[in-house]
């Protein structure tokens, strides 16, 4: 075990990143509080340390607390993690700055997870700053990167960035996560870091979609090629820097989850590629496939920017609009020829 200062956080979230985040820090030498919704997987939790539902190769550190009380998770914190899906961050967000503004503690805002809001198009260091009031809320950090729970519950070594408009701020989650499989770099581009988060798991669907209908390698590497190439040209009309894009956050993690069956935007693509349709699938996959409300974001958003996105909007149509796949890609190949890069 890595021993550090002992300081107590919070996850908010008993899925399966949640609880295996939980097991990072905890393991680290902090003092964990994880809270979930459903009492019979807390109880799990506390009882024999695993959360077989979402995470079953998973065996938890023992000081690991599990509560469904907000109020008792919150309290005290030095930093709370939002491990839950994109569309449930804004309202557990405004509890959470209700509560703080009762408790009058100020924690660091930690967001590990990626998607954006559908309606508002928000990111999450948005949703985050919108929702807490400034008095008790401390910086916001977006930790991303290629990280499979189920790897990371191995103790696979892993990578990610720790992203913050702080670089201090940064610097302290990354020294809070480290260890010897985790290795955490530090940026400043929010919205590079969190925009790649977003848009991979939308890409990912779509690789999953062409391995579905039997599509091979060579397909695989132009639709990785070219959605990284959409994301960042999305990315730099917010603002973002380029560079962001071929970094952890953006192709490190288009490579995990476009390449590997643990990804559940992936097989959500590759059962639609099979046939199957999406209310069914969405509907069995027991886990969040967060690609598809951010589909429905990207689309909005690039066509608000003016930024040509085929791949996105070719997997938006596929999953609203239930255009045929086979067809949607043969439309992508008739597109008029154009140079590589052009943005
Ligand atoms: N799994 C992974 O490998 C990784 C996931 N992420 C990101 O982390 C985020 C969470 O993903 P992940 O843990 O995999 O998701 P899971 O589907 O495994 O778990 C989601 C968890 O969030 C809880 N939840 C859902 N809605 C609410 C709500 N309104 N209030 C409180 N809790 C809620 C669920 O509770 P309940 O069981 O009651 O529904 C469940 O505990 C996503 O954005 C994902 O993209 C990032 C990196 C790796
Ligand atoms: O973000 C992830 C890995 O870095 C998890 O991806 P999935 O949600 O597709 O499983």
């Amino acid at each position: 075990m890595n021993v550090k200062h002992q300081l107590r956080m919070t996850v908010l979230g008993s899925g399966s990143w949640g609880s295996v985040l939980a097991d990072v820090l905890a393991r680290n030498g902090h003092a964990i509080t994880i809270y979930g919704r459903n009492a019979q997987e807390i109880a799990e939790i506390n009882r024999d340390h695993t959360n077989s539902h979402y995470i079953p190769n998973l065996q938890m550190d023992e000081s690991i607390v599990g509560t469904t009380d907000l109020r008792e998770a919150v309290q005290g914190a030095a930093a709370i993690f939002f491990v839950i899906p994109t569309q449930a961050i804004r309202p557990v967000a405004e509890k959470v700055g209700a509560l703080l503004s009762e408790t009058g503690n100020r924690p660091f805002l930690i967001s590990a997870a990626k998607g954006l809001e559908e309606g508002t198009l928000d990111r999450i260091s948005q949703i985050l700053t919108q929702s807490i009031p400034q008095p008790v809320r401390g910086d916001v950090v977006i930790l991303s990167g290629p990280s499979h729970a189920e790897d990371v519950a191995k103790h696979d070594i892993t990578t990610l960035t720790a992203a913050s408009e702080n670089e201090d701020a940064a610097a302290w989650v990354q020294w809070i996560v480290m260890n010897d499989y985790m290795r955490i770099y530090t940026s400043t581009d929010v919205t590079g870091v969190e925009l790649g988060g977003a848009i991979k798991n939308v890409i990912a669907i779509g690789a999953g979609a062409i391995h579905g209908l039997g599509y091979g390698d060579n397909t695989k590497a132009a639709l990785m090629t070219r959605g990284l190439a959409e994301m960042a040209r999305l990315g730099v009309q917010f603002g973002a820097d380029p560079l962001t894009f071929s970094g952890l956050s953006g192709l490190g993690d288009l490579i995990v989850t476009c390449t590997s069956t643990n990804s559940r935007n992936w097989r959500c693509g590759d059962r639609l590629g099979r046939g199957e349709p999406l209310e069914h699938i969405l509907a069995t996959m027991g886990m969040v496939v967060e690609g598809v409300p951010t589909a429905q974001a990207v689309h909005t958003l690039s066509a608000q920017m003016h930024v040509d996105m085929p791949i996105c909007d070719t997997i938006y149509q596929v999953l609203y609009r239930d255009r045929p796949l086979q067809e949607s890609i043969d439309a992508l190949m008739q597109r008029i020829a154009k140079p590589e890069i052009d943005f």
